[in-house]
Formats: C-alpha cells, sequence, structure tokens
C-alpha cells in the first residue's frame, strides 16, 4: 500500500504546488497540460512584456514633457525677471545712478525709490513683504512703483543667492539699503527678527557690495535710537551711542559698527543716516501718529505714554519729503568704494549724519494735531511709559548735514500730519476698520 506521503500534498515550498504523478495516463494528460500551461504562459509573458514596454515608454515621455516643460517655463521665468531686473535699472537721464533699493516696498524705500526714478535713475527694488504690519500697503506700495517702471523682487536681504544675480545682471552704483526690522517696542516681543534683519541681512548684503566689481557705494539706514539714554541735546553725531534703550537701537548700533568694518577692510563708500521718527503719507501703521488717527477714526481709546513726573514725551517728527532729500543728496554727494572683488585699494569714505527735523513736539500735541484735523475728539488714555525701549525724548543737531549734504527740512509737524490725514482718508476711508491689526 503506497504510504500515504502526507508531505506531497503540501507545497514544498510557500508559492510553488508540486506535480502529484499517478501513472502514465495520468503522465499523458499531465504532458498535453503542461504543453497547454506552457503555451499559455508565454503568450502571457509576451503580452505582459509588451504591456511594460508600453508603459515604459508612456511613462518616460510623460516624465520628459514634464521636465522640459517645467525647464522651458522656468528658463522663460529667469529671462522674464532679468529683462525686468535690467529694464528697471536702466537710467533715464545720462549719468542716471543705478540704485538697489532695499526696503523698496516700504514706507522710506517706496519715497526715495519714485523721487530717484522721478529724476531718471535706474532703481531696483528688493523687499521680503514680510507681515510685520499689513502687507498689502506695501503690495500696493509695489504697483506705485510698478506705474512708473520701477520693479520691486520680493526677496530677503539674508538670500546672498538672490544679490550675486542682481549685482551679476546689474553694476549697481549705490545701494540705498532701507530693509530692516523698525520699531522699538515690538523687539520685545520677536528679538529674534532684529538679529535676522539689521545684523545677518546687513552682513549678507555687505558681503554681496564687497564682493561685487564695481563695489557700489552704500547709504543705508541708521536710527535716532542710538542715542538711547544720552541727555545731552541737541544730539550730535559726536555725542555717545554707546547706552541703547532698546534691542532695535542696539541692532542699528551693530550695524555702525559693521559698516565701518567694511569700509576699512574693503573699501566700501557707507554712509549711515540717523533717521528720526519719520512720518508722512504711505507711512508705517505700527507708528504712533497712524495708529491714533485709525483709533480716533474708529471711536477707540489710545495710549499715550508720560515720562516721570508726568513729564510729556516728546519727538522731533520729520516729514518723509525731507528725509528722502536727505538720502538723495547722500547718494549724490557719496565718493566711490575703493576696492574691487573683494580687495581694498586705498581708504574710502565713512559718513554718519543726522536726519531730523530739529524741533521736538510732545505726543500730547500730535494727538491734538490730529483731532483738529480729524475733527474728533481722542479718548485719551495717560500712561506711564513702560520701560521696553522708549526714550524720553529725541531732538536732532543736523548742522552736519546741512554743511555737507545741503540739507534743509522744510516740513512742520503740522503741515507734514495734514498731508497725511488727507492720504489716509483717501486710502482708508472715514472710520474704516482696514488695517485694523497692523
Ligand atoms: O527715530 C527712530 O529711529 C525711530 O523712530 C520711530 O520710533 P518712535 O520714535 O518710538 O516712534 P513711534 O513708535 O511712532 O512713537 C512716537 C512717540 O509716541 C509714543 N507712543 C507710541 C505708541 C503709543 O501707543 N503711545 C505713545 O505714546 C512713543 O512713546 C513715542 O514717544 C520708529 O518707529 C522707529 O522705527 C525708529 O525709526
Amino acid at each position: 500500500m503506497p504510504a500515504l506521503d502526507d508531505d506531497d500534498s503540501f507545497p514544498s515550498t510557500p508559492g510553488k504546488t508540486k506535480i502529484i504523478e499517478r501513472g502514465p495516463h495520468h503522465r499523458h494528460h499531465h504532458h498535453h497540460f503542461i504543453f497547454a500551461r506552457h503555451s499559455l504562459s508565454s503568450s502571457l509573458f509576451l503580452w505582459t512584456l509588451l504591456f511594460l514596454a508600453l508603459l515604459a515608454s508612456y511613462l518616460s515621455l510623460r516624465s520628459f514633457l514634464h521636465t522640459s516643460g517645467r525647464y522651458l517655463s522656468s528658463s522663460f521665468a529667469t529671462l522674464n525677471f532679468d529683462n525686468q531686473v535690467r529694464a528697471s535699472a536702466e537710467p533715464s537721464r545720462s549719468d542716471g545712478l543705478v540704485v538697489l533699493v532695499t526696503g523698496a516696498a516700504g514706507f522710506v524705500g517706496s519715497h526715495a525709490s519714485l523721487a530717484l526714478a522721478k529724476r531718471g535713475d535706474g532703481v531696483v527694488g528688493l523687499d521680503n513683504f514680510n507681515s510685520y504690519y499689513d502687507p498689502s500697503l506695501k503690495k500696493a506700495r509695489k504697483s506705485l512703483l510698478a506705474n512708473q517702471g520701477i520693479f520691486v523682487t520680493e526677496g530677503d536681504i539674508n538670500d546672498a543667492k538672490l544679490l550675486k544675480r542682481l549685482f551679476d545682471l546689474v553694476s549697481f552704483t549705490h545701494v540705498l539699503h532701507l530693509a530692516a526690522q523698525a520699531g522699538v517696542r515690538y523687539a520685545i516681543e520677536n528679538p529674534d527678527s532684529y538679529v535676522h534683519s539689521n545684523v545677518a541681512g546687513l552682513v549678507t548684503l555687505l558681503e554681496a557690495c564687497k564682493n561685487a566689481d564695481p563695489q557700489p557705494a552704500v547709504v543705508w539706514a541708521s536710527s535716532s535710537s542710538v542715542y538711547g539714554l544720552n541727555d545731552e541735546v541737541p544730539f550730535s553725531e559726536l555725542h555717545r551711542t554707546d547706552q541703547p534703550a532698546s534691542l532695535y537701537a542696539a541692532t542699528k548700533k551693530t550695524g555702525e559698527a559693521i559698516t565701518h568694518v567694511y569700509n576699512h577692510i574693503y573699501g566700501l563708500s557707507i554712509t549711515g543716516l540717523r533717521f528720526f521718527t519719520v512720518y508722512g503719507p504711505w507711512g508705517r501703521p505700527d507708528m504712533a501718529y497712524f495708529s491714533f488717527t485709525r483709533n480716533i477714526l474708529q471711536k477707540k481709546p489710545i495710549t499715550v505714554y508720560r515720562g516721570k513726573d508726568h513729564v510729556d514725551l516728546a519727538r522731533d517728527f520729520t516729514y518723509i519729503d525731507d528725509i528722502v532729500k536727505g538720502c538723495v543728496a547722500s547718494l549724490d554727494t557719496a565718493e566711490k568704494s575703493t576696492g574691487a572683488g573683494g580687495i581694498k585699494m586705498g581708504p574710502a569714505q565713512y559718513r554718519i549724519y543726522n536726519l531730523g527735523n530739529t524741533s521736538p513736539v510732545t505726543v500730547p500735541t500730535l494727538v491734538s494735531i490730529l483731532e483738529n484735523y480729524l475733527k474728533v475728539r481722542a479718548k485719551k488714555h495717560l500712561v506711564e511709559m513702560p520701560g521696553n525701549g522708549d526714550v524720553p525724548f529725541t531732538h536732532a543737531n543736523i548742522t552736519l548735514a546741512r554743511v555737507e549734504l545741503g540739507y534743509k527740512p522744510k516740513t512742520n509737524l503740522e503741515e507734514g500730519l495734514k498731508k497725511f490725514v488727507k492720504w489716509y482718508l483717501s486710502y482708508y476711508g472715514y472710520g474704516s476698520r482696514k488695517g485694523k491689526n497692523w
């Protein structure tokens, strides 16, 4: 009796079935079966091969079209970008400057770009459109610039590749560096953003300037806040600036030291401008005159800080058009950098100027001027100045800028705020909720 080989009924290896041979009859059928199976499986095999071949060609064709499509569209985008940059950089007057303006969608940057383009200089803008305050205001400024043929590219001053690309495309004669993290009190909330833009970003930008051939002359925005706890008035460029009261001020003071290094080692021509509380149309919504206007119109309370012993705080508020004239005069009087491709050839110019108005006004006076134009009484909350970066007053001595730049501020706070309120009402409308959260 044939032993029942239990093993035969089980696959010897998982997935494989053993063919059980049961005598000649069985064998004949079996051959037939094997033959049929064989021809079936070879035609199946061929069909499978054909299918796979078709599938492979379809997939490779698709990926080829996809890649080349992407390549073509990115080449077009590159070409388009290059053309926009070059066209924007082209001056429309002979001997026109060719200026890279960083922070071009910002308050001072947009005004300065327009002024330069208006007199025939070539201007290329760079701005990261961050959301420190409502980016739609920045986009609106960008459109204003675009209408005058000025291209503003979206990018960060920390992007060394982008900067190199811009310098490869255009021989900038000047850089007007206005991109920064502004705001004195916000540094408590977001200290990193000040280091990112005002220190790291500045170094990346100066590296690009120093490597460029020819090297541009650099004019950049420092701040009245560098005077910090200095109480000699009016503030002169010779006064001490080693007692900053905010991280913002400390990063601007650091900027003055960093630019000095690039001047000293690489021969970059440097002009630092200490702006004093700049205000005006298309201004910054985070600043007091702007947020007060919005709150007064919306019948919301405003917080007015006071110093010790109820002394009013005061600022040397400076109108935007005067600041722009100071920027343009700085560009026009800047000497050429002396280095080339990162090597200094001789000593280069290093300047620092106060750009203020020389007539400080108290914050309550600012409020009453606004009340008068807006025809609404402000709901004032008087609060003692918190120790978060503010200084009690600022007051600029502008003798140096007057003598060397021909700087002469013309607009007092009353006239300047009138222009600001007119712009505000036309842009936002009465009591508009737009821009509620700057
Ligand atoms: O010159 C500069 O280098 C700086 O100027 C500007 O700083 P500041 O002079 O502090 O302007 P800004 O905030 O308008 O406060 C004005 C006054 O209103 C008071 N203030 C402010 C807010 C508030 O709610 N209440 C209030 O009383 C406040 O105490 C102050 O007395 C720029 O913002 C800054 O980026 C930098 O460029």
